[in-house]
């Protein structure tokens, strides 16, 4: 068994990490940290997250430099479900050792450290680092994953924008000169577990946010290869993300190239599903799916794309896991598709 920890495991994608990798065949789960300061240091997962009830037994433990210098040697896969400035601050002593570190957080996400500050908000210090770091979109970037120490587990919305146009991007069938324009709507477990007065009941409306300034679009962008509009949207439900996606395709591409690229690209992909009809949320909650649907309009040469995931899973905990089963030879789907507890 590999032995693995979770770090901000009482957080949402944290606590999913936790229910996923308790009952994954081969990874042996023993221990879950919070913040040196928490106030949930010292308290049952359970007492959080009622539902893990009898399928987890571990207590969130504070996490001081003292034992984050240890974890490096103690463990064969280390998973941040932290604050961006968290992941940025301890890379360099979770990576001393022999640990993959699998972080959910972008902090190693962005090659270019400008783009970076402009988005995050504070300069990054680890460049060595950041060069090595692979971007962890599994069913895209496999090879580099298997091989890396350090994965930089994607965002919720690129996620769910990148698997479906890349697949038209890299058969050369997007026009050069519109940039795809990406509306996607979250819910509200995508901004964490700690509250706050924009996320309360109350308050949430479905209403666009980060209007051509949010820091997935360069993400989306830099893994796509190509300029996009992104423009996110928060709605009053609890989970996962529908993107609609308006592209306009190279000249003379016709519906059938379009599904081929898609078939052809995911043939052995279980994870990516793809649909007779646009996805809805209901059929990827709880799951680690990503569904997708598109639409040509060969008269007008355009195309619209339908994509979902659940935020908390294929946006952010599955694919992590998708991550670790590559990076030590797993089977690709190992631990994800067994039934919920
Ligand atoms: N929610 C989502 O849909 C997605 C989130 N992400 C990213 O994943 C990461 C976690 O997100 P999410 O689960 O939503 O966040 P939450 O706010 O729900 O959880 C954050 C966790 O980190 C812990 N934490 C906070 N500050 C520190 C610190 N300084 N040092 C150590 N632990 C800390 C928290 O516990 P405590 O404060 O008690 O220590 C908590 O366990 C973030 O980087 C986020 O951007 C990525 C994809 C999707
Ligand atoms: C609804 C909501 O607030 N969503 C988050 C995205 C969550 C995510 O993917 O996190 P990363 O920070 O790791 O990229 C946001 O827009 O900031």
């Amino acid at each position: 068994m590999l032995r693995c920890c979770v770090v901000g495991a009482s957080g949402y994608t944290g606590s999913e990490l936790v229910r996923l990798l308790a009952k994954h065949p081969n990874f042996d789960l023993s221990d879950c940290f919070v913040s040196a300061g928490s106030q949930d240091a010292h308290r049952p997962i359970t007492a959080l997250y009622p539902g893990l009830q009898g399928h987890v037994d571990l207590t969130l433990q504070p996490l001081d430099d003292q034992r984050l210098a240890l974890l490096a040697q103690q463990f064969d896969a280390i998973f941040l479900a932290t604050p961006h400035e968290a992941s940025h601050d301890w890379m360099p002593a979770l990576t001393a050792g022999n640990a993959r570190v699998f972080d959910l957080s972008g902090a190693f996400r962005l090659p270019d450290t400008d783009v970076f500050a402009q988005h995050y908000g504070f300069a990054h210090q680890h460049r060595a680092l950041l060069d090595t770091a692979v971007y962890g979109l599994a069913e895209w970037h496999a090879p580099r994953i298997a091989d890396s120490q350090l994965i930089a587990v994607p965002g919720c919305y690129p996620t769910a924008s990148l698997l479906a146009l890349k697949p038209l991007a890299e058969a050369n069938l997007l026009s050069a000169e519109q940039w795809p324009v990406i509306n996607a709507v979250s819910g509200v477990s995508g901004a964490g577990r700690k509250a706050s007065l924009n996320t309360s009941v109350c308050e949430v409306s479905l209403q666009a946010y980060g209007v051509l300034g949010h820091r997935h679009q360069p993400e989306i962008a830099q893994y796509l290869g190509q300029p996009v509009l992104f423009t996110p949207h928060l709605g009053n439900f609890k989970r996962g993300i529908l993107a609609t996606i308006a592209v306009k395709l190279a000249s003379g591409v016709t519906a059938q190239q379009v599904s081929d690229a898609y078939q052809q690209r995911y043939a052995d992909s279980p994870v990516v599903r793809l649909l007779d009809h646009f996805p809805r949320l209901d059929d990827v909650v709880n799951t680690p799916h990503c569904d997708l649907h598109w639409k040509v309009d060969e008269a007008s040469g355009h195309a619209v794309l339908g994509s979902a995931i659940d935020n908390l899973l294929k946006g952010a905990a599955s694919q992590a896991v998708q991550c670790a089963n590559l990076a030590f030879q797993l089977a690709p789907t190992a631990g994800l598709l067994e039934v919920r507890p």
